[in-house]
């Protein structure tokens, strides 16, 4: 049987740079990963590259001719470049650890035997390895609603929408979170009629109540309709469409559609693993049960990203590459306590952008705190943009003068909240963005007015 210093149940973003930061060190790595369309995981292969390129082609669709037909040619030459791109980038993500002398990439789906053994099965072929440490990155799945017909042709998972190269004129979107919202908007660029069925009150949930309305009305404003308190009870195949049959506020719609995008979550990818015959625990969520340098109840195993159930972005599986190798490689020191704030950011049209608390969260917390809010029609770079839309939202203590959280709902929002970021986690007082010089017309002076103006204490 083979023997490795190290082995990686998954070859995904955290467990690609561990591969290499361990074999710069000069351990064996056996990287194992089930499916070769997968090579550096879900984010360049059907996750936030692949739904990012999309995004910014329906942009640049939407702004040209609205002829169906050249809807229609944009749209397949968008999933063709989609597809370029993520093909170069699985390509380059696969020679960055299968290059390296003491690397070996096996193919094919790992399980536990022990706490040192894995099985790999490989089509027909089965075989065992060996290794000192063991590191699981096996991401997750999504989630699909329990419904009759839900396993009709034409209901997909983002996984899988991204593979048809055919515009669906009508597409009905199942959950209001990440990929719901997104999938909703690109494909309204691109042209699509789409409705979003939401089971709970509103849509993106947790978030800030007045900034979610914000994003609401203007998702509407763009044309998708969207159903809050809907239960969708069946979907019946109907010639070359679907039925969607849902109670919306009790009353029964019967919605047609081309295509149905089940968006409801994603859940820790521990299938098939047999992590009891290692001892590895799983937490009440079903993720592998981790301590904070993410350490599972197996002595020598470690598990990063998704499939720890914690919030799923790939910034984080990075990060957690970063604690695993802390502790593995260096002082231990990085631990998932003391990250600093994350922030988040769903790519709809403006982007939406969140770090820290809402102002809910901050009072519940005990914080007097004072509430700044700028719509972006103040803000001289939205419209040089001619994209008005959206708002900036703050929560300070009053206290301290420090940030709390911010909402931002705006053109750039993606690249502000980085900014934020910085400022919550250096401690920098509110007053310093309020008379901090930055370059103009940007989105970041808005900073200056942002504070400036009369916040409401509570
Ligand atoms: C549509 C969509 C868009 C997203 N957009 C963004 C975004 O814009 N920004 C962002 O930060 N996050 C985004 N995310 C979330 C992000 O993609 C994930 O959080 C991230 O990819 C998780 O990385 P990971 O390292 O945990 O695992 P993954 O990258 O998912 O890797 C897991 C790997 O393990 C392999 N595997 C699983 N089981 C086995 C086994 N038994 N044996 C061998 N191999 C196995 C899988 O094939 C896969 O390659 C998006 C997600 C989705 C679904
Ligand atoms: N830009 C990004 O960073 C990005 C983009 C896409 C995905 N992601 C990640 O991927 C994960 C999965 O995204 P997601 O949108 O599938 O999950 P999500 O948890 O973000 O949203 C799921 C939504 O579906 C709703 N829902 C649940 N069951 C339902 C049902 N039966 N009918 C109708 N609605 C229902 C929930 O109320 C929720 O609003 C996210 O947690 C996120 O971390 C991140």
């Amino acid at each position: 049987m083979e023997h490795f210093d190290a082995a990686i149940i998954g070859f995904g973003t955290a467990g690609r740079a561990l591969g290499a930061a361990l074999s710069d060190a000069g351990h064996t790595v056996a990287v194992v990963e089930q499916s070769d369309t997968m090579y550096g995981g879900a984010c360049v292969n059907v996750a936030c590259i692949p739904t990012k390129a999309l995004v910014h082609a329906a942009r640049v669709s939407a702004e040209t001719s609205e002829l169906v037909s050249h809807q229609e040619e944009r749209y397949a030459a968008a999933i063709d470049d989609m597809n370029r791109i993520r093909t170069a980038a699985r390509e380059r993500n696969y020679h960055s650890l299968a290059d390296r002398e003491n690397v070996r990439v096996v193919n094919g789906t790992a399980s536990f035997v022990d706490q040192n053994r894995l099985r790999v099965a490989a089509q027909e072929d089965a075989f065992e390895l060996e290794a000192d440490r063991m590191f699981i990155d096996s991401g997750s799945l999504p989630r699909k609603p329990d419904i009759p017909g839900i396993n009709s042709p034409r209901v997909y998972t983002s996984d899988e929408l991204i593979d048809v190269r055919v515009l669906p004129r009508q597409l009905i979107v199942i959950g209001g979170g990440y990929v719901g919202l997104e999938f909703a908007s690109m494909y309204t660029d691109f042209g699509a009629q789409v409705t979003v069925l939401q089971r709970g009150e509103a849509i993106l949930e947790g978030e800030d109540a007045e900034t979610a309305q914000a994003v609401q009305r203007s998702l509407e404003a763009r044309g998708i309709k969207i159903l809050c308190n809907a239960d969708v009870q069946r979907i019946d195949d109907e010639h070359d469409q679907v039925l969607v049959i849902a109670k919306v506020q009790g009353e029964e719609k019967r919605l047609p559609a081309h295509a149905v995008l089940a968006a409801i979550g994603r859940v820790p990818n521990t299938d098939g693993l047999d992590l009891k015959a290692a001892g590895i625990r799983l937490d009440e969520h079903g993720g592998v049960a981790v301590d904070e340098h993410l350490r599972t109840s197996a002595a020598n195993v470690w598990a990063m990203g998704d499939v720890t159930g914690g919030a799923q972005f790939t910034y984080l599986a990075y990060d957690d590459f970063r604690i695993v190798a802390s502790d593995v490689l260096g002082d231990g020191e990085r631990t998932t306590e003391n990250r600093g704030s994350i922030p988040h950011c769903t790519f709809v049209h403006p982007p939406f952008a969140r770090i820290g608390v809402t102002a809910e969260e901050a009072r519940a917390a005990g914080f007097t705190t004072r509430v700044f809010t700028l719509p972006a029609t103040s803000i001289s770079q939205a419209s040089i943009l001619q994209d008005e839309t959206g708002l900036m939202k703050a929560v300070v203590d009053a206290n301290s003068d420090l940030v709390l959280g911010m909402d931002l709902f705006c053109e750039d929002a993606q690249e502000l909240v980085n900014l934020v970021k910085i400022v919550m986690d250096a401690r920098i007082p509110a007053s310093v963005l309020r008379t901090a010089i930055f370059s103009h017309p940007s989105m970041t002076e808005a900073f200056n007015n942002l504070f400036s103006g009369s916040p409401v204490q509570n």
